[in-house]
């Protein structure tokens, strides 16, 4: 369990990055939802001891995180949206690097450790290759395997699935479903999809301040029943959510307590759909 008590950050530009932010996160996967600027990765870097917050505190089973640092680190892994610059080393002695710092020195326990964790990111036939020549999926997969060393308990995802072709995608969330059951798997991502076949908590949030942090089914639960979709858009009989296309003809999404007008369909309430709801709400949709 992840407590998190009235957690602050503001930027040295005066940007209020994250407002009061309060969260009781369960082990398992749960998903963090916000549009652009949101304070995601914000929250991401704060929990994941990387930057301080200015006021709060945040304890991860039962330990004080911002007191004891290093002690949480131990049971840590990150990956950050962006890595910056790779180091000229092959991919096998950066994780072996990176492994001793994590506290995993005993060599056969980590020879074992690191070859498992080259299997699961499907890198073992470039273990040897420079880290600093791999494609933008391969540093991805190099990067979930460094986050997975030392088995941590605590594990902070920034946009895992970014440059992973739908083979890799769906490779790694395998990976973390197989492994999340003893763990808090904390996952951040725009492709709301991927939250919802994944994650049992998500906590959606905005400007800094967090909507709501729920299990999803009583997240979509206000849309339930009053969720319309149309090739028509609602005018004003209706909330739009969203707008897409299938085989290129327009779909509307709408929130309507009565059913907007003759050829709308009920439709079946998703996470994407509340997503959308707290963002037109706001007058931000699309
Ligand atoms: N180092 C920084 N200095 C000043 N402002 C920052 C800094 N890092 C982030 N911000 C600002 O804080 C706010 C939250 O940014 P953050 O990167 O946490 O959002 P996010 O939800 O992760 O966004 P995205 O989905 O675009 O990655 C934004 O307004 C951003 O411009």
């Amino acid at each position: 369990m992840l407590s998190v008590k009235h957690v602050n950050k503001t930027y040295s530009d005066g940007t209020h990055a994250l407002r009061d932010i309060n969260l009781e996160l369960p082990n398992g996967m749960v998903g963090l939802l916000g549009p652009n600027g949101a304070g995601k990765s914000t929250l991401m870097r704060t929990l994941a001891c990387i930057q301080s917050p200015d006021s709060g505190e945040m304890t991860f089973a039962g330990i004080n995180v911002l007191d004891n640092p290093m002690a949480i680190r131990k049971q840590l892994g990150y990956l950050p949206q962006d890595f910056g610059v790779y180091p000229y080393m092959s991919c096998r002695s950066l994780l072996k690097h990176m492994a001793v710092l994590k506290g995993v020195n005993d060599k056969s326990v980590q020879r074992q450790h690191i070859d498992s964790l080259l299997e699961l990111t499907n890198l073992s036939h470039v273990a040897d290759k420079h880290v600093s020549t791999f494609s933008g999926g391969m540093r991805q997969r190099f990067g979930i395997a460094q986050a997975l060393l030392g088995d941590p308990k605590l594990v902070i995802m920034d946009e895992p699935t970014a440059g992973l072709d739908p083979a890799e995608r769906d490779r790694l969330h395998n990976l973390l479903v197989s492994i999340s059951q003893d763990k808090l798997i904390l996952l951040s991502t725009h492709i709301v999809e991927d939250v919802e076949n994944l994650c049992q908590h998500v906590t959606l949030i905005n400007s800094g301040q967090v909507v709501e942090s729920n299990p999803i089914d009583k997240l979509i639960a206000p849309l339930c029943k009053n969720l319309w979709q149309s090739d028509k858009p609602p005018g004003d009989h209706g909330l739009l959510l969203n707008k897409s296309y299938h085989h290129g003809k327009p779909s509307f999404r709408f929130f309507s307590e009565q059913s907007p007008h003759f050829d709308a369909q009920p439709a079946e309430a998703t996470l994407q759909d509340r997503y959308f709801f707290e963002l037109a709400k706001q007058g931000t949709s699309a």
